[in-house]
């Protein structure tokens, strides 16, 4: 008899309980949803071999979902039940593409039965659909750990709860976020991110509440915040345990009264966003520590989402690595394969910097191997050279492209520059000038604002621009480059 992985949705929870039983005696991997929302959820987690739903459901039309379901995997067996059991329910049934039509109350052998079809037929269909919805999943990984976290997406989107997700840097927690918008009931609205560490202390509540014209020197015309630009959508509260305490303070006023009124501004406006906040600090030390609001932590941490550090979750390490080398080869490098014992190699690293070094360590590896198959001596070598690289351009193909092929045509051009005693503070240079100016524009020429994000002090960028050659205004070089 074939055993399978079936999902089974029902908002009658004894129903639920009595397939799943028996369709798990009979040796099945069985999971279930209450919901077309949390049917979703359980999609993108995991494509089924079978689904078995139920009509009518608490939000929406289960025939309805049956429709899109087999028009997007049309290799996959769903099989209907319903109470209604009017023949144009059959018949409705049937017009979607349902494998199969069970009335209400059904025999559990009958069910069984169709199961073992709808499992022939799943097996003799072509993988390639198989293996192509596993891509489009948003969050990849299937060892215990995140199926915990998968758990608690589940319980939330269908749902306003505050969520505060911890986890080192680079775990995933924005993607988490993001899942939780995508899937949720919000998804049509906007998703809007605000890092509390990327932005200077003293403009942070100007950025989440808006400011109005003259509220402070530069606030030159209205500006809305970020809970307004989130209406209706999410607002998603990055590294918040950077947030100082005047406006942690402002933010629990407005999380408790549901409302804001801008910087500068007497109009109170109502804030409909759903709140995920991330941090990679441990809050509940900060809270005792006297750096967190102990308020607004229990505020936060509604429902508390913890992404494990990557070498807590080793298994999942070679399908993120095989993902991220299908990612490179579609954004167009060359498509690479890993030798088992590379694969190994990986699964053994510790991963500090954990999923986001994987990904750079998998785009680099995409660039700079030499065969189709990654072999385990390269996967040591480059993880040697990560544990010594610095981390701002770790992994850029973009940039250490350009500097190598800056290098060649050096040689080719202008051997000498090689050979003079320059050439560091001639590449560097070059480096530095278009980071200042690219830092420069997106803090709309904010010296202050570039200087803190580059992590050096006013001054020294303004001796870095005079040196340069840049215009502090414009933010460009005031000098034709030379190249
Ligand atoms: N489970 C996962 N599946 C696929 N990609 C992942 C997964 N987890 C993380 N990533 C990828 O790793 C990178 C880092 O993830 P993300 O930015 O969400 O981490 P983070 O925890 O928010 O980091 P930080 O604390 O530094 O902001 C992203 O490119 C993301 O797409």
């Amino acid at each position: 008899m074939n055993s399978g992985t079936i999902l089974v949705v029902d908002d009658d929870a004894a129903i639920r309980t009595v397939v799943a039983q028996s369709l798990r005696r009979a040796g099945h991997i069985v999971t279930t949803a209450a919901t077309l929302a949390e049917l979703d959820v359980q999609l993108a987690i995991r494509l089924p071999d079978v689904v078995i739903s139920d009509v009518v459901l608490p939000d929406g039309n289960g025939l309805d979902r049956v429709a899109r379901l087999t028009a997007e995997h049309p290799a996959l067996p769903v099989i209907v039940l319903s109470a209604q059991n009017t023949l144009s329910t059959a018949v409705r049934a049937n017009e979607v593409g349902a494998y199969d039509y069970l009335p209400k109350p059904f025999d559990l052998d009958a069910l069984s039965r169709a199961v073992q079809g709808a499992l022939a037929r799943r097996q003799g269909a072509p993988l390639e659909a198989i293996d192509k919805d596993d891509n489009t999943l948003p969050l990849i990984g299937r060892s215990p750990a995140m199926q915990d976290v998968y758990r608690v997406i589940a319980r939330v989107v269908s749902n306003d709860l505050t969520v505060l997700i911890s986890g080192e840097s680079g775990t995933g927690k924005e993607l988490v976020a993001r899942a939780i918008h995508d899937l949720g009931t919000r998804r049509r609205s906007p998703f809007v991110a605000i890092n509390m560490a990327a932005i200077p202390r003293e403009l942070i509540e100007a950025e989440l509440f808006g400011h109005e014209r003259g509220a402070f020197t530069g606030a030159q015309a209205r500006s809305a915040g970020r809970f307004e630009q989130a209406a209706g959508g999410t607002l998603f509260l990055d590294e918040i345990g950077d947030m100082p305490m005047e406006a942690q303070t402002r933010l629990l006023r407005v999380l408790q009264s549901g409302e804001f009124t801008t910087v500068g501004g007497a109009r109170t406006i109502r804030a409909d966003v759903r709140i995920v906040a991330a941090t990679n600090r441990d809050l509940a030390q900060l809270v005792s520590g006297g750096q967190f609001r102990e308020d607004l932590f229990y505020r936060l941490n509604v429902v508390p989402v913890t992404l494990p550090a990557l070498r807590a979750r080793r298994q999942d390490v070679a399908l993120l690595a095989r993902h991220f080398l299908d990612k490179a080869a579609e954004s167009g490098l060359p498509r690479k394969q890993l030798a088992p014992a590379a694969i190994v190699a990986l699964e053994n690293y510790d991963w500090p910097g954990n999923v986001r070094e994987l990904e750079n360590i998998m785009r680099r590896m995409a660039v700079l191997s030499r065969d189709e198959r990654i072999d385990a001596d390269e996967v040591r070598a480059m993880l040697g050279a990560a544990a010594t690289a610095p981390t701002i351009f770790e992994g850029d193909p973009g940039i250490e492209a350009a500097v190598r092929s800056r290098i060649e045509r050096l040689a080719r051009e202008e051997p000498a520059a090689l050979d003079n005693g320059s050439l560091y503070d001639r590449i560097i240079g070059e480096v530095e000038r278009p980071l200042i100016e690219a830092m420069l524009a997106r803090h709309g020429q904010n010296q202050l604002r570039a200087a803190r994000a580059l992590g050096i002090n006013r001054n020294t960028l303004r001796k870095r621009l005079d040196l340069l050659g840049i215009d502090p205004v414009a933010g460009r070089s005031t000098e034709p480059e030379t190249r």
